[in-house]
Protein backbone atom coordinates (compact mmCIF):
# COMPACT_ATOMS: atom_id res chain seq x y z
CA UNK A 1 0.00 0.00 0.00
CA UNK A 2 1.23 3.63 -1.05
CA UNK A 3 2.39 5.65 2.32
CA UNK A 4 -0.40 8.16 0.80
CA UNK A 5 -3.38 6.27 1.33
CA UNK A 6 -2.28 5.34 4.93
CA UNK A 7 -4.83 6.86 7.56
CA UNK A 8 -7.52 7.65 5.40
CA UNK A 9 -10.70 6.60 7.13
CA UNK A 10 -13.07 4.75 4.40
CA UNK A 11 -16.25 4.16 6.54
CA UNK A 12 -17.17 5.17 10.24
CA UNK A 13 -19.96 4.74 12.42
CA UNK A 14 -21.11 7.20 15.17
CA UNK A 15 -23.36 5.70 18.19
CA UNK A 16 -25.58 3.34 15.72
CA UNK A 17 -28.28 2.00 17.05
CA UNK A 18 -31.78 -0.94 15.97
CA UNK A 19 -34.11 -0.90 17.24
CA UNK A 20 -36.89 -3.74 16.60
CA UNK A 21 -40.19 -3.51 17.58
CA UNK A 22 -41.95 -7.22 18.27
CA UNK A 23 -44.90 -9.01 19.14
CA UNK A 24 -48.36 -6.84 19.54
CA UNK A 25 -50.38 -10.26 18.50
CA UNK A 26 -52.79 -11.69 20.14
CA UNK A 27 -50.69 -13.79 23.17
CA UNK A 28 -47.76 -12.07 22.53
CA UNK A 29 -47.26 -8.76 24.47
CA UNK A 30 -45.51 -5.62 22.23
CA UNK A 31 -42.01 -4.98 23.06
CA UNK A 32 -38.68 -3.25 21.18
CA UNK A 33 -35.58 -5.57 20.69
CA UNK A 34 -32.70 -3.31 21.31
CA UNK A 35 -30.37 -4.66 18.66
CA UNK A 36 -27.84 -2.53 18.18
CA UNK A 37 -27.51 0.40 21.47
CA UNK A 38 -25.31 2.92 20.26
CA UNK A 39 -21.97 1.59 18.67
CA UNK A 40 -19.00 3.90 16.99
CA UNK A 41 -16.29 2.63 15.02
CA UNK A 42 -13.68 3.75 11.96
CA UNK A 43 -11.57 1.90 9.71
CA UNK A 44 -8.75 3.11 7.84
CA UNK A 45 -7.96 2.08 4.68
CA UNK A 46 -6.30 -1.44 3.88
CA UNK A 47 -7.20 -1.82 7.59
CA UNK A 48 -9.49 -4.88 8.85
CA UNK A 49 -11.79 -4.51 11.72
CA UNK A 50 -13.67 -7.74 13.52
CA UNK A 51 -16.31 -7.28 15.01
CA UNK A 52 -16.39 -10.25 17.47
CA UNK A 53 -19.51 -11.74 19.66
CA UNK A 54 -21.98 -14.33 20.50
CA UNK A 55 -25.18 -15.56 18.68
CA UNK A 56 -27.82 -12.63 19.24
CA UNK A 57 -25.10 -9.29 20.11
CA UNK A 58 -26.23 -8.08 16.64
CA UNK A 59 -23.26 -8.04 14.96
CA UNK A 60 -25.15 -9.00 12.01
CA UNK A 61 -27.65 -6.50 11.89
CA UNK A 62 -24.55 -3.85 12.42
CA UNK A 63 -23.72 -5.82 9.00
CA UNK A 64 -26.43 -5.25 7.40
CA UNK A 65 -26.81 -1.37 8.38
CA UNK A 66 -23.04 -0.49 7.09
CA UNK A 67 -24.04 -2.58 3.77
CA UNK A 68 -27.55 -0.35 3.67
CA UNK A 69 -29.39 -3.63 3.65
CA UNK A 70 -31.65 -2.20 6.73
CA UNK A 71 -32.32 0.80 8.11
CA UNK A 72 -30.96 2.43 11.53
CA UNK A 73 -32.62 3.38 14.00
CA UNK A 74 -30.46 6.40 15.10
CA UNK A 75 -26.82 7.02 14.79
CA UNK A 76 -24.50 8.47 11.67
CA UNK A 77 -22.53 6.29 9.09
CA UNK A 78 -19.85 8.05 6.86
CA UNK A 79 -18.48 6.30 4.20
CA UNK A 80 -15.09 7.68 2.73
CA UNK A 81 -16.43 11.07 4.70
CA UNK A 82 -19.21 11.23 3.03
CA UNK A 83 -22.72 11.13 5.47
CA UNK A 84 -24.85 8.34 4.20
CA UNK A 85 -29.08 9.07 5.79
CA UNK A 86 -29.19 5.56 7.26
CA UNK A 87 -32.51 6.01 8.76
CA UNK A 88 -33.92 5.69 4.88
CA UNK A 89 -31.22 3.21 3.64
CA UNK A 90 -30.88 4.27 0.15
CA UNK A 91 -29.27 1.51 -1.68
CA UNK A 92 -27.87 4.10 -4.28
CA UNK A 93 -25.94 2.97 -7.53
CA UNK A 94 -23.12 4.64 -5.59
CA UNK A 95 -23.43 3.09 -2.57
CA UNK A 96 -23.69 -0.61 -4.00
CA UNK A 97 -20.64 0.47 -5.77
CA UNK A 98 -18.51 1.57 -2.93
CA UNK A 99 -19.73 -1.51 -0.54
CA UNK A 100 -20.08 -4.79 -0.91
CA UNK A 101 -20.84 -7.66 1.71
CA UNK A 102 -20.28 -12.10 1.20
CA UNK A 103 -22.31 -13.89 3.54
CA UNK A 104 -21.65 -16.49 5.51
CA UNK A 105 -23.48 -19.52 3.21
CA UNK A 106 -21.81 -19.73 0.09
CA UNK A 107 -24.39 -21.94 -1.07
CA UNK A 108 -27.22 -19.76 -0.50
CA UNK A 109 -25.48 -16.74 -1.70
CA UNK A 110 -25.25 -18.25 -5.50
CA UNK A 111 -28.35 -18.58 -7.81
CA UNK A 112 -27.70 -22.18 -9.07
CA UNK A 113 -29.28 -21.72 -12.13
CA UNK A 114 -26.82 -18.82 -13.22
CA UNK A 115 -23.46 -19.55 -14.93
CA UNK A 116 -20.32 -18.35 -12.78
CA UNK A 117 -19.33 -15.89 -15.75
CA UNK A 118 -22.75 -14.32 -15.54
CA UNK A 119 -22.84 -14.30 -11.89
CA UNK A 120 -19.75 -12.22 -12.01
CA UNK A 121 -20.84 -9.94 -14.70
CA UNK A 122 -24.60 -9.20 -13.26
CA UNK A 123 -22.89 -6.28 -10.91
CA UNK A 124 -21.59 -4.79 -14.14
CA UNK A 125 -24.75 -5.50 -16.00
CA UNK A 126 -27.24 -3.53 -13.05
CA UNK A 127 -24.46 -0.72 -12.06
CA UNK A 128 -22.31 0.16 -14.91
CA UNK A 129 -22.21 0.36 -18.83
CA UNK A 130 -19.57 -1.65 -19.53
CA UNK A 131 -19.62 -3.79 -22.74
CA UNK A 132 -20.28 -7.33 -22.89
CA UNK A 133 -16.50 -8.02 -24.10
CA UNK A 134 -15.17 -5.91 -21.41
CA UNK A 135 -17.78 -7.69 -18.78
CA UNK A 136 -16.31 -11.12 -20.25
CA UNK A 137 -12.73 -9.86 -20.13
CA UNK A 138 -12.88 -8.60 -16.16
CA UNK A 139 -15.16 -11.23 -14.70
CA UNK A 140 -11.67 -14.11 -16.30
CA UNK A 141 -9.60 -11.61 -14.59
CA UNK A 142 -11.40 -11.66 -11.29
CA UNK A 143 -11.51 -15.71 -11.74
CA UNK A 144 -8.23 -15.66 -11.37
CA UNK A 145 -7.59 -13.50 -8.82
CA UNK A 146 -9.11 -15.34 -5.86
CA UNK A 147 -7.54 -18.70 -7.51
CA UNK A 148 -10.27 -20.19 -9.79
CA UNK A 149 -9.74 -20.83 -13.42
CA UNK A 150 -11.25 -19.44 -16.35
CA UNK A 151 -12.36 -22.83 -17.02
CA UNK A 152 -15.01 -22.16 -14.27
CA UNK A 153 -16.57 -19.06 -16.67
CA UNK A 154 -19.20 -21.64 -17.97
CA UNK A 155 -20.38 -24.25 -14.97
CA UNK A 156 -23.03 -23.42 -12.55
CA UNK A 157 -22.76 -23.11 -8.45
CA UNK A 158 -23.07 -26.85 -7.99
CA UNK A 159 -20.30 -27.93 -9.45
CA UNK A 160 -18.02 -26.19 -6.74
CA UNK A 161 -16.82 -27.04 -2.94
CA UNK A 162 -17.81 -25.11 -0.42
CA UNK A 163 -14.55 -23.15 -0.39
CA UNK A 164 -14.67 -22.36 -3.91
CA UNK A 165 -18.22 -21.26 -3.92
CA UNK A 166 -17.03 -18.64 -1.25
CA UNK A 167 -13.94 -17.79 -3.44
CA UNK A 168 -17.05 -16.84 -6.03
CA UNK A 169 -18.92 -14.91 -3.58
CA UNK A 170 -15.97 -12.87 -3.24
CA UNK A 171 -14.88 -12.47 -6.80
CA UNK A 172 -18.69 -10.91 -7.27
CA UNK A 173 -18.06 -8.97 -4.14
CA UNK A 174 -15.02 -7.23 -5.75
CA UNK A 175 -16.54 -6.77 -9.33
CA UNK A 176 -17.85 -3.39 -9.40
CA UNK A 177 -14.24 -2.24 -7.35
CA UNK A 178 -15.77 -2.03 -4.03
CA UNK A 179 -13.64 0.39 -0.81
CA UNK A 180 -15.50 -1.30 1.55
CA UNK A 181 -16.31 -5.22 2.02
CA UNK A 182 -18.06 -6.39 4.68
CA UNK A 183 -17.83 -10.45 5.41
CA UNK A 184 -20.22 -11.81 7.67
CA UNK A 185 -18.98 -14.74 8.91
CA UNK A 186 -17.35 -15.41 5.68
CA UNK A 187 -15.42 -18.86 6.78
CA UNK A 188 -17.87 -20.03 9.48
CA UNK A 189 -19.41 -22.95 7.09
CA UNK A 190 -16.04 -24.40 5.85
CA UNK A 191 -13.29 -26.60 7.09
CA UNK A 192 -10.78 -25.50 8.77
CA UNK A 193 -7.82 -26.13 6.24
CA UNK A 194 -10.42 -24.52 3.25
CA UNK A 195 -10.94 -21.49 6.03
CA UNK A 196 -7.20 -20.73 6.35
CA UNK A 197 -6.88 -20.87 2.57
CA UNK A 198 -9.98 -18.07 1.87
CA UNK A 199 -8.45 -16.38 4.97
CA UNK A 200 -5.36 -16.29 2.94
CA UNK A 201 -6.87 -15.12 0.28
CA UNK A 202 -8.62 -12.55 1.76
CA UNK A 203 -5.40 -10.95 2.97
CA UNK A 204 -4.02 -11.45 -0.59
CA UNK A 205 -6.81 -8.99 -2.54
CA UNK A 206 -6.73 -6.58 0.73
CA UNK A 207 -2.76 -6.40 0.10
CA UNK A 208 -3.72 -6.16 -3.73
CA UNK A 209 -6.68 -3.61 -3.85
CA UNK A 210 -6.02 -1.99 -0.77
CA UNK A 211 -9.26 -3.26 0.60
CA UNK A 212 -11.18 -2.54 3.76
CA UNK A 213 -12.72 -4.99 5.78
CA UNK A 214 -15.52 -5.01 8.27
CA UNK A 215 -15.03 -8.66 9.87
CA UNK A 216 -18.15 -10.30 11.07
CA UNK A 217 -17.22 -13.27 13.43
CA UNK A 218 -18.10 -15.17 16.31
CA UNK A 219 -14.28 -16.86 16.12
CA UNK A 220 -11.45 -15.45 17.99
CA UNK A 221 -8.84 -17.62 16.37
CA UNK A 222 -9.80 -16.80 13.23
CA UNK A 223 -9.83 -12.56 14.40
CA UNK A 224 -6.75 -13.07 15.99
CA UNK A 225 -4.96 -13.71 12.50
CA UNK A 226 -7.11 -11.44 10.11
CA UNK A 227 -7.72 -8.05 12.52
CA UNK A 228 -5.94 -5.06 12.59
CA UNK A 229 -9.14 -3.95 15.48
CA UNK A 230 -11.07 -5.85 17.45
CA UNK A 231 -14.55 -4.52 18.83
CA UNK A 232 -16.49 -7.00 21.35
CA UNK A 233 -20.00 -6.76 21.18
CA UNK A 234 -22.33 -7.98 23.45
CA UNK A 235 -26.07 -7.65 23.76
CA UNK A 236 -25.60 -4.80 21.25
CA UNK A 237 -23.50 -3.13 23.12
CA UNK A 238 -19.71 -2.23 21.88
CA UNK A 239 -17.79 -3.66 25.29
CA UNK A 240 -14.06 -3.55 24.20
CA UNK A 241 -12.76 -1.55 21.30
CA UNK A 242 -8.98 -1.56 20.27
CA UNK A 243 -6.10 -2.90 18.23
CA UNK A 244 -6.11 -6.42 18.35
CA UNK A 245 -3.09 -6.73 20.27
CA UNK A 246 -4.21 -5.06 22.51
CA UNK A 247 -7.56 -6.54 23.21
CA UNK A 248 -5.99 -9.97 23.00
CA UNK A 249 -3.62 -9.25 25.37
CA UNK A 250 -5.01 -7.12 27.80
CA UNK A 251 -9.11 -7.94 27.56
CA UNK A 252 -10.85 -5.01 29.54
CA UNK A 253 -13.96 -6.67 30.10
CA UNK A 254 -15.29 -9.18 31.90
CA UNK A 255 -17.23 -10.72 28.94
CA UNK A 256 -14.29 -10.56 26.72
CA UNK A 257 -12.36 -12.87 29.07
CA UNK A 258 -15.18 -15.42 29.23
CA UNK A 259 -15.00 -15.15 25.34
CA UNK A 260 -11.08 -15.87 25.38
CA UNK A 261 -11.68 -18.93 27.53
CA UNK A 262 -14.25 -20.78 25.77
CA UNK A 263 -12.82 -20.36 22.33
CA UNK A 264 -10.68 -23.14 21.11
CA UNK A 265 -7.41 -22.35 18.99
CA UNK A 266 -8.33 -23.33 15.73
CA UNK A 267 -5.57 -24.64 13.80
CA UNK A 268 -4.54 -21.75 11.63
CA UNK A 269 -0.84 -22.00 11.15
CA UNK A 270 -0.45 -20.80 7.31
CA UNK A 271 -2.50 -17.40 8.48
CA UNK A 272 0.27 -17.06 11.05
CA UNK A 273 2.92 -17.60 8.78
CA UNK A 274 1.01 -14.94 6.06
CA UNK A 275 0.38 -12.72 8.76
CA UNK A 276 4.03 -12.59 9.90
CA UNK A 277 5.33 -12.41 6.59
CA UNK A 278 2.74 -9.10 6.24
CA UNK A 279 3.89 -7.66 9.04
CA UNK A 280 7.74 -8.01 8.15
CA UNK A 281 6.86 -6.92 4.73
N1 LIG B 1 -35.82 -8.61 11.90
C1 LIG B 1 -35.75 -8.72 13.22
N2 LIG B 1 -36.87 -8.57 13.97
C2 LIG B 1 -36.81 -8.64 15.32
N3 LIG B 1 -35.68 -8.89 16.02
C3 LIG B 1 -34.54 -9.06 15.32
C4 LIG B 1 -34.51 -8.99 13.89
N4 LIG B 1 -33.24 -9.20 13.47
C5 LIG B 1 -32.52 -9.40 14.59
N5 LIG B 1 -33.28 -9.32 15.70
C6 LIG B 1 -32.84 -9.46 17.09
O1 LIG B 1 -31.78 -8.55 17.29
C7 LIG B 1 -30.77 -9.13 18.10
C8 LIG B 1 -29.45 -9.13 17.34
O2 LIG B 1 -29.55 -10.03 16.25
P1 LIG B 1 -28.35 -10.25 15.19
O3 LIG B 1 -28.82 -11.23 14.15
O4 LIG B 1 -27.85 -8.95 14.73
O5 LIG B 1 -27.23 -10.91 16.11
P2 LIG B 1 -25.95 -11.72 15.70
O6 LIG B 1 -24.94 -11.45 16.72
O7 LIG B 1 -25.57 -11.42 14.29
O8 LIG B 1 -26.43 -13.21 15.80
P3 LIG B 1 -26.25 -14.42 14.75
O9 LIG B 1 -24.79 -14.66 14.66
O10 LIG B 1 -27.03 -15.52 15.35
O11 LIG B 1 -26.85 -13.89 13.47
C9 LIG B 1 -31.27 -10.52 18.46
O12 LIG B 1 -31.91 -10.45 19.73
C10 LIG B 1 -32.27 -10.84 17.38
O13 LIG B 1 -33.25 -11.72 17.85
Amino acid sequence: MSTDTKGVVIVEGKDIRRDYHVGGGLFTPARTVHAVKGVSFSVEKGKTLAIVGESGCGKSTLARIITLIDPATAGDLLIEGHKIDIASAPLTPEMRRKVQIVFQNPYGSLNPRQKIGDILCEPLVINTGVKADERRDRAMTMLRKVGLGTEHYNRYPHMFSGGQRQRIAIARALMLNPSLLVLDEPVSALDLSVQAQVLNLLADLQDEFGLTYIFISHDLSVVRYIADDVMVMYFGEAVEYGSRDEVFSDPQHSYTRTLFAATPRADVESIKARLARRSAA
